[in-house]
């Protein structure tokens, strides 16, 4: 425990005198107050111990995610080296052997890779936490799977670490979004597996009526507050007008799920996830649709919670078909938000 605390107080001083000289990101005050008159109610003490993190980019850390299509023997010793390990070794073997996501718990951000024409990307950088709705949604080989919402590509790379699908919908409503996903997934899948994937640039309430019990498995990574984000908001009149449309978000995160659940086939499972702390935005929709869908029930992922709770600090207060990750010094990842259902 010493230890761990010299460890970050070291690479806190290393990253103070990095940044000395660049400027800073600034938090957006508004936010801030809004959000902490929120989760102050919702969260109680433990808001203050995730403010400390979500507001200060210098306890930040970042997950390396491999590629499996691009391996590299030298850039997995560099990541030994530098002190990162893999994410994944402890935990149940069901816990998908093929998804390597290396991590160190001093902050830091390992360096991006630049695009290399004729070259497939050798990792992704993400936050471990959006890992784990790929966990949860458990892909098997030569299932049909959509990812509602899928720009800009993360956990779309991720599913295809975990399993070949059938076929795998990655779907997108933001055209320029929609761009990026396609140059994630060009820069980090062989052209062979391309074959298999379909981009779409569809509202995804919609794909319910469009694409009726079609899925084996659905993502639903809905839009949503994105407290992290959102706290450095560089413009205060979009800030006050997103804290304002906030309100919104819940109906259409609602309105998604329900689409899932009519393209879902009986029998398949979805997995809803957010990256904010927002109750309204998380228990608080799937509870609505527990209790207005007859043909959904809830699906215990009581196990999986328990293989991840070392490397992740995750919320008691809880029913057995939700995980809230909450960020904290050390173990830095998330806010993030899942609940799995089955639809019968
Ligand atoms: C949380 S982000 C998804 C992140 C992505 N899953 C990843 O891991 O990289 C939510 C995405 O939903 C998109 N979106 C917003 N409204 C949508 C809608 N009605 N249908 C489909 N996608 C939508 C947003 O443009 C945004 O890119």
């Amino acid at each position: 425990m010493r230890l761990s605390c010299c460890l970050l107080g070291a690479a806190q001083r290393q990253l103070e005198n990095k940044s000395k000289g660049k400027p800073q990101k600034q938090i957006c005050q508004v936010v801030l107050d809004h959000f902490e008159e929120q989760y102050t109610k919702e969260l109680g003490d433990a808001w203050i111990r995730i403010r400390d993190v979500v507001t200060s980019p210098l306890f930040w850390q970042y997950g390396v995610l491999l590629n499996k299509f691009s391996y590299s023997s030298e850039l997995e010793n560099n990541l030994h080296l530098k002190g990162y390990y893999n994410l994944f070794q402890k935990t149940s073997p069901h816990l998908k052997g093929s998804l390597k996501c290396y991590i160190s718990r001093i902050p830091g951000r390992f360096p991006a890779q630049k695009h290399q024409t004729g070259k497939l990307k050798e990792y992704y950088l993400l936050n471990a936490a959006s890992l784990l709705p790929v966990l949860a949604l458990d892909i098997k080989d030569g299932e049909e799977v959509l990812d509602m919402c899928a720009a800009p590509g993360g956990k779309s790379i991720a599913m295809l670490q975990c399993a070949y699908p059938g076929h795998f919908h990655c779907n997108e409503y933001d055209i320029l979004r929609s761009r990026w996903l396609k140059q994630t997934l060009e820069s980090f899948i062989p052209e062979s597996l391309l074959n298999i994937i379909t981009v779409s640039e569809l509202d995804g309430r919609q794909i319910g009526d469009l694409h009726p019990e079609k899925y084996d498995k659905i993502l639903v990574d809905a839009p949503c507050s994105n407290d992290r984000n959102w706290l450095f908001s560089s413009d205060v009149h979009q800030a006050r007008l997103r804290l304002i449309q906030r309100k919104v978000l819940s109906a259409v995160q609602i309105q998604l799920l329900r689409s899932a659940v009519k393209a879902l086939r009986p029998g398949g499972t979805l997995v809803y996830s957010t990256c904010t702390l927002s109750k309204a935005e998380n228990s608080d929709v799937t509870t609505q649709i527990l209790n207005s869908c007859s043909n959904i029930l809830p699906v215990d992922i009581r196990e999986m919670a328990s293989n991840i709770s070392q490397e992740f600090l995750l919320a008691s207060n809880v029913q057995q078909y939700e995980l809230l990750v909450l960020p904290e010094r050390g173990k830095a990842w998330g806010p993030m938000y899942i609940a799995k259902l089955k639809k019968t």
